[in-house]
């Protein structure tokens, strides 16, 4: 039996297009419903929300995991990336209004105590330091893209793939920070434990997309 723990939420049919592209039994899976756990012959999925998914695969009641690397980031939980599945994509930027632009390509210390809203604090934190820049972080949980319409805030660092929500409430993209795709994770254990039930799903996901990460 080898457990993968899925996100629910709007990554969830992507997430079990992938299973349908490693071989995995979905036809369960695909009307799941409200259940939580579904068995399908040798393959047991646990749905749970997207930022709750890496300690699953920590605790150890998942073998491996479909997770976006931005969730992934900002748990801070260790775990071995298997494979990037190049789906789900979208990017993690730092938005705000157009007339930020200028201080965002000037030098970094312009940015120099800004408040910045965002449902990322790690990966804000991480990535304003990486510039030498102390900034005031706003930890928000949602509908970030208020924060600066209020003037709480003066940008987000938030993840944006189509720009209509930017868009919509007048915000601009300054800085990208990182792209953000959905990663098989396994832990450092069950890696080991399970390796050719993992490595015989890594050739099918690498014949999907021609190419198999590494994995040392
Ligand atoms: N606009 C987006 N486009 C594509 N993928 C996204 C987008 N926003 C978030 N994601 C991805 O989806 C995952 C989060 O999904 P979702 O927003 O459904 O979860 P959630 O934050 O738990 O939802 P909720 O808003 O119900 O709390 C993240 O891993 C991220 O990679
Ligand atoms: O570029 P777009 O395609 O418009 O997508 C971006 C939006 O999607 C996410 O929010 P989500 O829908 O998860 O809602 P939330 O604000 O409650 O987090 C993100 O935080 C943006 O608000």
């Amino acid at each position: 039996m080898l457990t993968l723990a899925l996100p629910t939420g709007r990554v969830m049919k992507e997430a079990i297009d992938l299973c349908d592209n490693m071989g995995l039994p979905t036809a369960e899976l695909r009307k799941a419903g409200r259940r939580l756990v579904v068995q399908e012959n040798n393959y047991r999925y646990i749905l749970a929300k997207p930022t709750d998914v890496p300690l699953y695969v920590s605790y150890g009641v998942a073998d491996l995991a479909l997770v976006g690397n931005d969730v992934l980031q900002e748990s801070a939980i260790d775990l071995v990336e298997l494979a990037d599945t190049e789906r789900g994509k979208c990017r993690i930027v730092v938005a705000g209004p157009e007339e930020l632009r200028s201080i965002f390509t000037g030098h970094p210390s312009e940015l120099m105590w800004l408040k910045i809203a965002t449902k990322y604090p790690r990966i804000a934190d991480i990535y304003f330091s990486s510039l030498g820049v102390q900034v005031e972080i706003i930890h928000l949980h949602g509908s970030i893209e208020l924060a600066p319409a209020l003037g709480m805030a003066h940008c987000i660092l938030d993840i944006v793939q189509t720009g209509t929500t930017l868009q919509a409430n007048k915000l601009v993209v300054l800085q990208e920070v990182a792209k953000v795709s959905l990663r098989l994770v396994a832990s450092r254990q069950s890696t080991s434990l399970r390796w050719p039930q993992m490595s015989e799903l890594l050739q099918r996901i690498g014949r999907q997309k021609g190419v198999v990460k590494d994995v040392h």
